[in-house]
């Protein structure tokens, strides 16, 4: 097997590739909520923020081939040369590794303790997408861009069911999202192939700072979920989508909904590409709740940016707590 598509801390000495452990569970069996848009039940879709603040989404009407394209391409693009693929994202969009904590230009912001994550990744804002000149990235582009329709469509109908469980002003509460101001992350967890090392992480436990997120995932699996202190897998299911309460929308909704703690695991034995949408308030939206000191998404992505890089992790929402 070829490294040359890997960051260097990737290319491990030992090439020994040990049997599929996706099987290993933590849960077996699969409580997680699922909720279809077709037929959105708001009373499942308030329970499973609340109890969960994650659920899959079915009968979303994106095309399982769009889903299929995005993922095969995303694959095609990751196993370039890890040099070229330097060179291929440039401002405004991004290629990092070894974690996923970016500075707003997207540079790494990588925390004191040394530690990496296993994983690389692509930030793309999803409104710069046309700024994209590059012909490698054309056909990339063309299928970013119908996902993002999807997205913002998505996320519109998500937060207005959301907002009507949680009696929210419609007209006044709509700038608490910014639908085609979102931004994609793409990202190949490589395989870890040392099963001594119990420390190594695709990505540690963390709650996503956004309103929402929305996770396309392949076949092979990783992501967990904490809930009631237990942690459960996130299995991947065709054509599912996975849907994740962030710090804005706890906030929001006056912590009645979860930002819900997860993590990604490594795998032993195969590489695993994942699509996340992070959609955020509109610019300057202050976020006004009873629990909370009032704040816009600026100032809490600011302090997030000075604890990672003075405490090497973010405090979160508890940095703007009322009491
Ligand atoms: O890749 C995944 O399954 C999860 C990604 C994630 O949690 C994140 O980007 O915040
Ligand atoms: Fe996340």
């Amino acid at each position: 097997m070829s490294f040359e598509s890997y960051p260097p801390p990737f290319r491990q000495q030992s090439h020994v590739v040990h049997s599929d452990d996706s099987s290993k569970t933590l849960q077996d069996f699969d409580l997680i909520p699922t909720i279809d848009l077709q037929c959105l039940d708001l009373d499942n879709l308030h329970g499973a923020c609340k109890n969960w603040g994650l659920f899959r989404l079915v009968n979303h009407g994106i095309p399982p081939t769009l889903l299929n394209q995005l993922q095969d391409h995303a694959k095609k693009l990751f196993s370039i040369p890890f040099e070229t693929k330097q060179t291929l994202f440039t401002s405004p969009f991004s290629y990092f590794w070894g974690t996923p904590a970016l500075s707003p230009s997207g540079t790494s912001l990588l925390n004191s303790s040394g530690n990496i994550n296993w994983v690389e990744g692509l930030n793309i804002p999803l409104p710069h997408l046309s700024q994209i000149q590059s012909q490698t990235l054309s056909s990339f582009r063309v299928l970013l861009e119908e996902y993002g329709n999807h997205l913002a469509r998505l996320s519109r109908a998500l937060y207005e069911a959301m907002a009507k469980k949680l009696n929210l002003d419609t007209l006044e509460s709509k700038s608490n999202l910014s639908e085609s101001n979102g931004s994609l992350r793409v990202y190949r967890y490589p395989y870890y192939s040392d099963e001594a090392d119990e420390a190594a992480w695709g990505l540690d436990v963390h709650t996503d700072s956004s309103v929402f997120s929305i996770l396309s995932q392949d076949q092979v699996g990783g992501l967990e979920v904490l809930n009631h202190d237990q942690w459960f897998n996130v299995k991947p299911i065709p054509n599912t989508l996975i849907v994740n309460i962030g710090d804005m929308m706890q906030a929001i909704s006056d912590d009645e909904y979860k930002s819900v703690k997860h993590r990604v695991k490594v795998n032993r034995s195969r590489e695993r590409v994942s699509i996340c949408y992070f959609v955020f308030p509109e610019e300057g939206r202050v976020i006004r709740s009873s629990k909370y000191k009032p704040f816009t998404y600026s100032d809490f992505q600011a302090q997030v940016q000075k604890d990672i890089k003075t405490l090497g992790y973010k405090v979160g929402l508890e940095r703007f707590r009322a009491y």
